[in-house]
């Protein structure tokens, strides 16, 4: 389905990714771990369609991916913005309004129809009870709740998480894991979800990713970018393994003392 084929990724003359290739499955769920800011969510954002390979290409069905953001793909980032005079149904609502017209309105049967799928969705990820409440009165977990019903309205085949679960509880979030395994197996998505929890990497999914440098210079820092280091199948590798890519994590995480 999709086929990363040797992308590299500057900004400049700072390189944040290098000859990163891979080739993902329809159905898959793909964990992504890395160090803060080795370029996760610019990895994300690739396959969004808002940022583009300085190097290499995205292929999506043998097509290169679109270079801007369609209802193939979804997303859901940790901050996002909602407008704060719609209820949560109508926000879930706009999401498809805006996919559908120009104008910004639906009439008639298209907007009761519309209404119907952001009912029904809200009521997937158990946010009936608040429908016509207003984004304000939600809790953190309710607000990642109603970002991905607005994500889920576009019947989007690949749902892209950037790190959608950080802020909340450790209770709430495995409720929200629950909702996202669920969506997943229900609606036969393909995922790629960051997350700083490598705990979180291994639990959720079929195959986790970690980012790092292969190489480092320490007089330029910022010469060589991430690559994928490790690709492994989510539940069957040992845990020395995963000890040892943790602490690779924590160690890139230091900050540097000359
Ligand atoms: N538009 C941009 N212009 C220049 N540099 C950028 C731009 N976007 C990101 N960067 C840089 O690219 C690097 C990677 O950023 P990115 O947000 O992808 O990292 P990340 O791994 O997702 O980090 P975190 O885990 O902290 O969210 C950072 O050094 C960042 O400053």
């Amino acid at each position: 389905m999709i086929e990363i084929n040797n992308i590299w990724k500057r900004y400049g003359d700072n390189v944040i990714l290098e000859n990163i290739s891979a080739s993902v499955k329809e159905g898959e769920f793909v964990t992504l771990v890395g160090a803060s800011g080795c370029g996760k969510s610019t990895f994300l954002k690739m396959l969004l369609g808002t940022e583009t390979p300085s190097q290499g290409s995205i292929l999506l069905d043998g097509k290169p991916i679109p270079s801007e953001p369609d209802a193939d793909r979804g997303v859901v980032f940790q901050q996002y913005s909602v407008f704060p005079h719609l209820s949560v149904l109508e926000n879930v609502v706009i999401a498809r309004v805006f996919e559908k017209t120009k104008s910004g309105f639906l009439w008639g049967s298209a907007k009761k129809a519309a209404k119907a799928e952001a009912a029904e969705l809200l009521n997937i990820v158990g946010l009936s009870h608040m429908q016509h409440r207003y984004p304000d009165e939600l809790s953190g977990g309710m607000r990642q709740r109603l970002a991905i019903a607005q994500a889920l309205i576009l019947k989007p085949r690949i749902l892209l998480l950037d790190e959608p679960f950080g802020a909340l509880d450790p209770g709430i979030r495995a409720d929200m894991h629950e909702l996202v395994l669920d969506l997943w197996s229900k609606h036969k998505l393909t995922i790629f979800m960051v997350t700083h929890d490598l705990k979180e990497g291994f639990h959720l999914g079929t195959r986790l990713w970690v980012f790092d440098k292969r190489r480092v210079d320490a007089q330029a820092p910022n010469a060589y970018g991430a690559g994928i280091t490790y690709d492994l199948p989510v539940g069957e590798c040992a845990q020395e393994l995963l000890d040892e890519i943790d602490e690779s994590l924590m160690e890139a995480e230091q900050p540097e003392y000359v």
